[in-house]
């Protein structure tokens, strides 16, 4: 069956301004992380500091323990030079010239917490970078995976509108880790090898929103039976809060997640410098009637160019996607609404 769930044609979301090759040259790309202490970000570090496409790499922290960070990364050869920004005030300068941020920061999940109640705890820094994006650099590209991935995105994204510095072509949710999860259990299953399988997730990143279409595996002479695709869909769905489990509490996916960003980074630096690649990602998207929706999306110089909008889905996938959509544009309003609350408590205080 071919999925008809798009809302609007197609060219309605394109991206029309033109990507030029070589847009930023090799050696001016910046890229920023926020919350570079915490497990995922000083593992993405060390990953991004081997990454010779890059030529700074800014980190940026409330806590002070970034200057040893920096410190010890700035002494190995190779890659981008190595800036350490710690406290509330060297924000804006630890994004101030940067082409990519990658907002990594605040708590992780705890045993018993659903990822949407995540947004109390995690909307503070979130905030602090959207408003510091407005003031000193709203040409850059966001990325995000701080929980919840399918509120935060649109959280951040009604921010920028209202401090009026919002590109909906710009600002990403990083969901790399729900195909490499895919891919890596699918590739157990098949007896495959998992860098060499391709299997679309599309729909957002939550227990109940993230949807592997199995049927679309490439290449098409593996296939997936429906018994083997529902086993893997509820694995790939609970790998989050089994890892959360297993590691009783004191950190969620971290060198997983690192992997998954490092991935993402990587296509989008071919990006910025003029590529077109596929990423996947949760961004603005009007084809599903959820303002925001994940799956593969591509991407050039000037950001999004077009998000996904079609597939052919089997039986299976479409009662996956018919559940998931109320819950994606549920916590997508959750997001949403979620400003007017912040910013009447910040009023306040
Ligand atoms: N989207 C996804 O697939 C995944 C998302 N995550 C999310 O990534 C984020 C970071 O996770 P981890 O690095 O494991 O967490 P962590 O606890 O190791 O590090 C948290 C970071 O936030 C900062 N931080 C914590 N509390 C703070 C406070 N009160 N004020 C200012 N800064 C504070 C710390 O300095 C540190 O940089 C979390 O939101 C987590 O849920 C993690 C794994 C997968
Ligand atoms: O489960 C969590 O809290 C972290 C996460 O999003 C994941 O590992 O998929």
């Amino acid at each position: 069956m071919l999925l008809a769930k798009f809302k609007s044609p197609k060219i309605f979301f394109r991206n029309t301004q033109k990507s030029h090759l070589n847009f930023i040259p090799l050696r001016n790309i910046q890229v920023s992380i926020i919350g570079s202490v915490g497990e995922v970000g000083s593992n993405l570090a060390l990953l991004l500091k081997q990454n010779p496409k890059i030529s700074r790499l800014q980190l940026y922290d409330d806590n002070e323990s970034v200057n040893k960070l920096a410190i010890e990364l700035d002494c190995l050869p190779g890659g981008p030079t190595v800036s350490a920004f710690a406290g509330p005030s060297m924000l804006r300068p630890a994004i101030r010239f940067t082409d990519l941020i990658l907002m990594v920061d605040r708590s992780h999940r705890k045993p018993g917490i659903k990822r949407e109640q995540m947004i109390f705890a995690n909307a503070p820094p979130v905030q602090k970078l959207c408003r510091a994006m407005a003031e000193q650099n709203s040409t850059a590209f966001l990325a995000i995976t701080t929980s919840p991935l399918n509120s935060i995105v649109p959280f951040a994204s009604v921010l920028l509108l209202n401090y009026g510095s919002y590109n909906p072509f710009k600002v990403f949710g990083i969901t790399h880790l729900d195909l490499a999860r895919t891919r890596s259990l699918a590739g157990n299953v098949l007896q495959a090898n998992p860098t060499e399988i391709q299997i679309p997730v599309i729909g957002g990143h939550s227990d109940e929103t993230i949807v592997p279409l199995f049927s679309n595996i490439s290449p098409n002479t593996y296939e997936v039976t429906e018994r083997q695709a529902d086993m893997l869909t509820r694995l790939i769905r609970k790998a989050g809060v089994e890892v959360v489990n297993k590691k009783y509490g004191v950190e969620s996916a971290t060198l997983s997640m690192a992997w998954s960003i490092n991935e993402f980074v990587n296509c989008i630096l071919d990006a910025l410098r003029g590529a077109e690649v596929t990423v996947n990602s949760y961004t603005a998207n009007p084809h599903f009637g959820t303002k925001f929706f994940s799956g593969p999306t591509v991407v050039g110089a000037q950001g999004l160019v077009q998000p996904c909008y079609e597939f052919k889905l089997n039986d299976f996938e479409d009662k996956l996607l018919e559940k998931a959509l109320p819950m994606i544009s549920r916590d997508v309003s959750q997001g949403e609404q979620y400003v007017d609350v912040f910013e009447s408590f910040v009023r306040k205080f």
